[in-house]
């Protein structure tokens, strides 16, 4: 067993996360429960927006907010003084309602309605990441609508692939995300922005995928998109103010993941465009990285209560709990693997080895194959490390199971910032049925 941040075990042989015991945020809470060790958050994001100060190069360090997105976590981001990089209207909203600065807001999506976008200009938000040719129209539309220049970075498809599950890698050339900088997507997108006043163009966005182990990547990309900078200045008389390498640095999920520090990616992001910009002559543009997972992922820890079990004779125990595929879908849509342990029995000796089935009507619903584990009892509790990304942000109300409620603690103390979901949420939009039965 592997602890995070300032999670340890305390006297009563408990799990212990921000100076708070968390069986006894069980007991006030309830399970399934979300805890997020606040102080490993700041030092996370003040680690990447140090290194980017040491290295005395302007940057912006955006808060990935799908990983996790909530009032609380966007005041805590802001708090800590970094960007915020968002998805939907509904990630925007939940800025806004946190009060978080629009100009440091950044909006992505391959498929942004016009009514989404038409807000983010309203608001005024930092940047607009265009995705595509559709976009580039719906905006200029928009533009001329509200009079203004919209600030944008295109985002590039770097035909780069990242080690990593499938389904998270994005840069390859067979995406659905970006321009393809092979077959000159990027010159026919820039060619209409340049000449269009609707547009006040940044720079260049790239993101390579998610969970990934090392800088190459990132370098890759860089070289990729600098290979083609002296072109598009010679042809478009064009230089980018910003360069967005995106997210996705990798964390440590089990003890099979090697993790690198931030300060690592960082200090070979940097190296690199240093170089390129000292070979292409342009000047430094401002570096842009959007780190989600990195920054919340092994600061969240999931507690359950353990509940029925099933002896499969010669094959396996399941071992039951009270959330699942629900609150964390990431085993059954990427195969991941997490760590955990009994909460209230940290230290008791592993007695077997179980299988952790949630309780979702699915098969698949399976969060931990062969864990070892102490014999639990019905009442233990189970904790699940390393789910504050992609968690509760990917949760959702499958057999009708209420979301679980998301507690911070920092420095001994706790505060509930989002609560359970009730039934009577679960129905809160329901109609009833309007037709009858036809008599006959
Ligand atoms: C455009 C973009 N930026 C940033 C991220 C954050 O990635 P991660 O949480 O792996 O850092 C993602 C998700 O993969 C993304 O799609
Ligand atoms: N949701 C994914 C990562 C994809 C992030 C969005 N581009 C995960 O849980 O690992």
């Amino acid at each position: 067993m592997f602890l995070h941040g300032t999670s340890k075990v305390n006297e009563r042989n408990h799990l212990e996360i921000g100076g708070v015991d968390a069986a006894e945020l069980a007991s006030k809470y309830g399970t399934p429960l979300y805890i997020y060790d606040v102080a490993l958050i700041r030092d996370r994001a003040r680690s990447f927006k140090n290194t980017f100060e040491k290295l005395g190069v302007k940057a912006q360090v955006a808060y990935a907010s799908k990983a996790f997105s909530s009032v609380a976590m966007f005041q805590l981001v802001e708090e800590e003084g970094l960007s915020l990089d968002v998805v939907s209207g509904g990630e925007l909203y939940t800025a806004v309602t946190a009060g978080f600065p629009t100009e440091r807001i950044h909006f992505h999506g391959n498929n942004k309605s016009k009514e989404e976008l038409e807000m983010a200009i309203k608001l005024k938000i930092g940047c607009i990441v265009v995705d595509n040719f559709h976009e580039i129209e719906l905006l200029k539309e928009l533009a001329a609508q509200e009079n203004t220049a919209v600030p944008i970075l295109l985002r590039v498809t770097p035909g780069v692939e990242a080690h990593t599950h499938d389904y998270i890698t994005t840069g390859q050339e067979d995406s659905k995300f970006g321009f393809d900088l092979q077959n000159g997507q990027v010159e026919r997108a820039m060619e209409n922005v340049l000449s269009s006043s609707a547009f006040n163009m940044l720079g260049y966005h790239c993101h390579i995928g998610s969970q990934i182990f090392d800088a190459t990547g990132f370098v890759l990309a860089a070289e990729k998109i600098f290979t083609k900078v002296g072109y598009w200045r010679e042809t478009f008389q064009y230089e980018p103010k910003v360069v967005n390498l995106g997210g996705g640095f990798g964390i440590r999920y089990t003890e099979e993941d090697e993790p690198l520090p931030a300060t690592y990616y960082v200090e070979k992001i940097v190296k690199s465009i240093k170089g390129h910009v000292a070979e292409s002559g342009i000047q430094m543009p401002e570096i842009w990285i959007e780190p989600g997972r990195s920054l919340v992922g092994d600061a969240g820890t999931t507690i359950y209560s353990i509940g029925s079990e099933k002896e499969v004779p010669n094959i396996r125990k399941y071992v039951s709990v009270d959330g699942g595929m629900s609150d964390n879908i990431r085993p059954a849509l990427y195969q991941a693997k997490y760590e955990a342990a009994l909460a209230n029995r940290m230290n008791d000796k592993n007695d077997e080895s179980v299988s952790i089935a949630g309780k979702c009507c699915e098969s698949g619903d399976m969060l931990i194959w062969d864990l070892p584990l102490p014999k639990a009892n019905p009442e233990d509790l189970l904790a699940v490390f390393c789910t504050g990304a992609y968690g509760y942000s990917m949760s959702n109300n499958y057999n009708r199971i209420p979301r679980p409620p998301v507690v911070f603690a920092e420095n001994g103390e706790e505060q509930l910032v989002i609560k359970r979901e009730t039934y009577q949420d679960l129905v809160a939009l329901d109609l009833p049925l309007k037709s009858k039965v036809p008599q006959s």
